[in-house]
């Protein structure tokens, strides 16, 4: 996307002063502080990448753009159904309708569920917004096939899969709902060079639809590739108390 189309295009996630913090309940309450005033904002069609060395915050950051962190203070706007929701002071059944609705996460590891197929796995996202099961399912199959998840494999829990196949397994999951927000945490680490090419292509066709990614990628020319631009965490780094 130009800079030009960038500025036109409206923010669909405002990432204002967010600070996190951990409290070591069993070392007597010590305080480890990770970030403090995070700020920055992520337009419709745009890739953000969180950059920064080991250990900046980059993971607390999208844990809790998914509300799986509390934030210890500040604001997370989200575009949701047309209006700015901050997912900080959502209560926990808006953060499940967001999650349903407007932001897709791709994690690193897939969270395998027992006896269910990876074909029911990609499908589930978005039965779970309406669609027909078994148009939901044709959509699966494509997507995999794409992905080069071997057809044996389909009608199989994933648990036995290998490390790629089921980072694939979940990047088709994460990629086959139109959510408008996409939160992609390392989803390229454990994949060769052909698949790591088609994630790339799929996350610059998402762009192309409007949606606005957030990613970490930890392979320097994956994040050249795909990101707009890169947020250097260590500027947020948080003083000790
Ligand atoms: N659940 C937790 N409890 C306590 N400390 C945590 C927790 N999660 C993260 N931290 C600490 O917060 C800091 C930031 O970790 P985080 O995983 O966000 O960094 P990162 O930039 O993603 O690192 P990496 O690139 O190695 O994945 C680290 O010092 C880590 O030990």
């Amino acid at each position: 996307m130009t800079a030009q189309a960038q500025q036109a295009a409206p923010v669909a996630v405002s990432v204002e002063a967010l600070a996190k913090r951990f409290t070591m309940h069993l070392q007597g309450g010590i305080e480890l502080p990770v970030v403090e005033n995070v700020t920055f904002s992520v337009a419709k069609g745009e890739c953000v990448v969180l950059g920064g060395p080991s250990g900046a915050g980059k993971s607390s950051v999208m844990k809790m753009l998914y509300g799986n962190y509390a934030a210890g203070g500040g604001a997370i706007l989200v575009r949701h159904h047309g209006e700015m929701v901050d997912l900080v002071s959502a209560d926990p059944r808006q953060v499940i309708a967001m999650r349903r609705d407007t932001i897709g996460y791709v994690s690193q590891f897939l969270r395998t569920v027992p006896r269910v197929s990876a074909l029911d796995l990609v499908a589930e996202p978005l039965i779970a917004r309406g669609t027909d099961s078994e148009e939901a399912r044709e959509r699966a199959r494509v997507l995999m096939a794409r992905l080069n998840v071997p057809e044996r494999l389909w009608s199989l829990p994933p648990a036995t899969f290998s490390g790629g196949e089921q980072q694939r397994i979940n990047i088709a999951r994460g990629f086959i709902t139109d959510h408008p927000v996409l939160l992609l945490d390392e989803p390229t680490a454990s994949l060769d060079a052909l698949n790591r090419e088609i994630v790339m292509a799929m996350i610059a066709e998402k762009k192309a639809a409007g949606v606005a990614q957030i990613g970490i990628f930890h392979d320097a020319d994956v994040r050249d590739a795909v990101a707009d631009r890169i947020i250097d965490m260590r500027q947020f780094a948080a003083a000790a108390a």
